[in-house]
């Protein structure tokens, strides 16, 4: 019989009396890596969040049932109890503090101190800080998980990936450290980033840490995890040895049908006269903090699916970013023949031009606000949909907007108890839908999506990737859609530039091989291209 560390025995959990986990059993070995997958709102998360104390579970009623850690039951009231316990957690947002270095942000409540005449009077919290002890453990930390990320460098500057790996530093940092929790951590990554991580993984659990690993990547979980959890509904429909199962079955058991009945294919082909350009970009620059721009020059034509694609930190998210007016920006912009004033957001928005951001908790989403206000704000913003007038004066009608709401939340199968569910209260995947949902809203002529399907479940990849294509065929939307995986890009896009140092490196066919796109993203030069 293994050694066993982490027991939840029939576990369940309700918001408001909406039941979203019931009866959940599992055991997880000392050492052992289990994968958790399940569709966008099938509980996963809120299961961590039991587990490592979230006060979000506390301030809605507990829990029923018990988690037994080592032998002992628990009930962490918070997060340090959990840490104190040896459990940490990567969550699926970042909790970085931009301006401190990568050290200072590992090291951070841990930090090594040395001894001084006052704190040998007054006590230890007189110490002060070792900084070079502090840049050691970082470093030795980063060099465990096999990543080669400079200690003294400061965390704003940064791309993505490399602030996930500094996350999991943190983590496996803490002393007895027994237990890491990843909340989908390769979601960020780009291919080469979630290889080092998945060998990283097997290296903490052969170093005797327990794992449990979530992520919408079924390969991932399938190659590293020893057991693999299916949760549907809140309710574990699988748990069983990786090496008993196969991706068509997770995919299968995720979603409870065959994926195909998901797939509603838009076929219909279109026209684009190339001379008729949307939008001319010329030498734009942007400076957005891991990400630069340098000197990006492209033209879009009406009715195009154009993708941006590149590596992490390359500069393909500065993109929309800088011209939506999120960073500091530079360059020329022409929209249908007249000059964009860069950076003045509203006037932007005003032209027709809609942004669904990949920071979806930090710009996206009104998480405060009910998911109906979410979709239909812009739009009544700026192009004052969604109004009534009574005596002259303009009112919000509620019930167009809640409509609209009830229509999304429907084509895009956003799982919600309703469109008053407040957005932050939707899982990840959900809130990405409300998103691209608010978007759609403004009927735009002109969208940019980043990261469209970012913590997207992969029944329902298929279902937004579709949902660009009938905008874009159906309300004959331009789409500027900037991602990290090559093969959406591919599957809907007319023509893809690759990012390469802050430049493009060349603009291919989706038809093109995905070697001439990786000798693209990796800087090298490249025979002929499609302009
Ligand atoms: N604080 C909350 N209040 C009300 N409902 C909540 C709250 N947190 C989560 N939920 C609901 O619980 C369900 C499960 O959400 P959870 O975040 O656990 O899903 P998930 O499996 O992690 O999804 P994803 O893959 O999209 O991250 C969802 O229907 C969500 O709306």
């Amino acid at each position: 019989m293994q050694d066993i560390l982490l027991e939840a025995k029939n576990v369940g959990k309700s918001f408001d009396g909406n039941t979203v986990l019931k009866d959940v059993n599992f055991k997880l070995g000392k050492g052992k890596i289990l994968g958790l997958v399940g569709e966008n709102g099938a509980g996963k998360s809120t299961l961590m969040n039991i587990i490592f104390g979230m006060s979000v579970i506390d301030e809605t009623g507990g829990y029923d049932g018990e988690i037994i850690l080592d032998g002992e039951k628990i009930n962490f009231k918070n997060p340090i109890d959990a840490l104190n316990a040896g459990v940490g957690m990567v969550h699926q947002e970042f909790n970085l503090i931009p301006g401190f270095t990568v050290a200072e942000n590992i090291t951070l409540n841990m930090e090594e101190t040395k001894k001084n005449v006052i704190s040998q009077v007054l006590g230890k919290k007189y110490e002060i800080i070792d900084e070079k002890a502090n840049i050691t453990i970082s470093g030795n930390s980063l060099d465990t998980l096999g990543v080669d990320i400079d200690s003294n460098e400061y965390v704003s500057e940064m791309p993505v990936g490399h602030k996930q790996f500094i996350e999991i530093a943190r983590e496996i940092t803490r002393k007895d450290v027994k237990l890491i929790i990843m909340d989908e951590p390769t979601a960020v990554l780009t291919e080469t980033e979630a290889d080092i991580l998945i060998s990283a993984l097997r290296k903490l659990a052969s170093m005797g840490i327990s794992i449990i690993f979530i992520s919408h990547r079924l390969r991932e979980i399938l190659n590293v995890c020893d057991d693999i959890i299916v949760l549907r509904d809140g309710v574990v429909v699988e748990n069983k040895p990786s090496k008993e199962m196969d991706l068509d079955e997770v995919a299968r058991l995720m979603v409870g049908r065959d994926n195909e009945e998901r797939k509603k294919e838009v076929h219909e082909e279109k026209v684009i006269d190339s001379n008729d350009i949307i939008i001319d970009v010329e030498n734009l620059w942007v400076d957005m903090p891991g990400e630069q721009v340098v000197d990006v020059s492209f033209k879009v034509a009406k009715g195009e699916i154009f993708g941006i694609a590149g590596l992490a930190g390359q500069g393909k998210l500065g993109i929309p970013n800088g011209i939506l007016g999120t960073y500091p920006v530079g360059g020329k912009v022409t929209f249908k023949g007249e000059d964009l004033k860069l950076g003045d957001t509203l006037k932007i928005l005003e032209k027709g031009i809609a942004f669904v951001s990949e920071d979806r908790r930090g710009v996206g989403l009104l998480l405060e606000e009910p998911i109906y206000w979410n979709i239909a704000f812009n739009a009544m913003q700026v192009q004052n949909k969604y109004l009534k007038k009574i005596l002259g004066i303009n009112f919000r009608d509620e019930g167009k907007m809640r409509e609209v709401a009830d229509e999304y939340i429907e084509s895009l199968a956003i799982k919600t108890t309703g469109s008053d569910q407040k957005a932050q209260n939707l899982s990840g995947g959900n809130q990405q839908k409300v998103c691209l949902a608010k978007a759609f809203a403004m009927d735009p002529e002109l969208l940019f999506v980043s990261e469209p399907t970012r913590g997207i479940d992969v029944g329902a990849k298929e279902l937004v990737l579709n949902s660009l294509k009938k905008t874009n065929r159906e309300d004959d939307t331009t789409i500027v859609m900037v991602s990290s995986e090559l093969e959406e890009l591919r599957s809907i896009c007319d023509r893809i530039a690759v990012i390469c140092e802050g430049k493009i490196a060349g603009i291919l066919s989706p038809k093109d091989s995905p070697e001439k796109f990786g000798l693209l993203m990796s800087g090298e030069s490249i025979e002929g291209g499609y302009n």
